[in-house]
């Protein structure tokens, strides 16, 4: 157990949570559903909007928290290919979030060298917000820091599909051999190539369904929920996530 010593600031909670975490076990990619934006909202009397808002600036200070424990992916769901089929204005608004995410955050995501990454169907999605992403990923491209990982118009069970029907041409083509076929080389054929699988899944607002979320991806992956909705998940609701990521390593680490 190597205890974090590194000083977070005046943050007193912050840091007793950081410090209680052993540095030699943080999960090397960390996926995160973030829940509760609408309900968020609604508690407070206010239109849904506002909570996907208040969500979008938590999106940074929870990227920093990872940032600074050495999380070395983070995956944030930020829009399903389900999520289509929410009222007109609201994904407008929605789709509109990245172009007030990068001018605000860019800066000092690029200082803590984090690089921009997107994981969904590119095609789809409005041209200003391909842009407004693209932007972001091309000033980040060199930086070997943390991935911060959107998963933007993406879902599951349609990157399996998209995946089987490449495997299927290849294997037609005769590039591969259907006995060659194995999870290796099939998640080879996943919008997360080359990312490794989630160490952990945090989900907040009580949810506790997955939601065709990395399905593959997550079959070994630790499960975390929390009724906390994403407006209200802290840095140190982060650092409790991955306390008990480890207090189960430890427990199960035995045979
Ligand atoms: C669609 C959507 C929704 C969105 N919410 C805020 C977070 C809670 C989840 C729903 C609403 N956020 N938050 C950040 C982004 C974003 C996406 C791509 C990117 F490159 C930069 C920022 C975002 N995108």
């Amino acid at each position: 157990m190597k205890p974090f010593v590194k000083w977070f600031g005046g943050k007193t909670e912050t840091t007793e949570a950081a410090q209680g975490l052993d540095s030699d076990n943080i999960p090397s990619h960390v996926a995160v559903i973030m829940d509760g934006n609408g309900r968020w909202a609604q508690k407070r009397g206010l239109p849904r909007i506002a909570g996907h808002h208040s969500g979008m600036k938590n999106v940074k200070k929870i990227t920093m928290a990872a940032n600074d424990i050495g999380v070395r992916v983070l995956t944030m769901y930020a829009f399903s290919t389900e999520n289509w089929k929410r009222p007109k204005e609201e994904v407008d608004y929605l789709m509109k979030l990245p172009l007030e995410f990068f001018p605000k955050e860019i800066e000092e995501l690029i200082a803590n060298n984090v690089q921009i990454r997107m994981t969904g169907w590119p095609q789809d999605l409005p041209d200003y917000t391909l842009k407004s992403i693209q932007d972001a990923i091309d000033q980040t491209k060199h930086n070997d820091g943390l991935i911060l990982n959107f998963a933007l118009n993406y879902g599951s069970r349609k990157e399996m599909l998209s995946g089987v029907q490449q495997l299927v041409r290849d294997a037609q083509a005769g590039k591969v051999k259907p006995e060659e076929i194995d999870e290796a080389m099939f998640s080879r054929y996943l919008l997360t190539d080359p990312l490794p699988d989630p160490d952990l899944l945090i989900r907040t607002s009580g949810e506790l369904r997955i939601s065709n979320f990395m399905l593959w991806q997550l079959a070994y992956s630790e499960l975390w929920f929390t009724d906390l909705c994403w407006p209200e998940f802290t840095e140190r609701h982060f650092y409790e996530a991955i306390q008990e990521y480890q207090r189960r390593a430890r427990r199960y680490g035995g045979l």
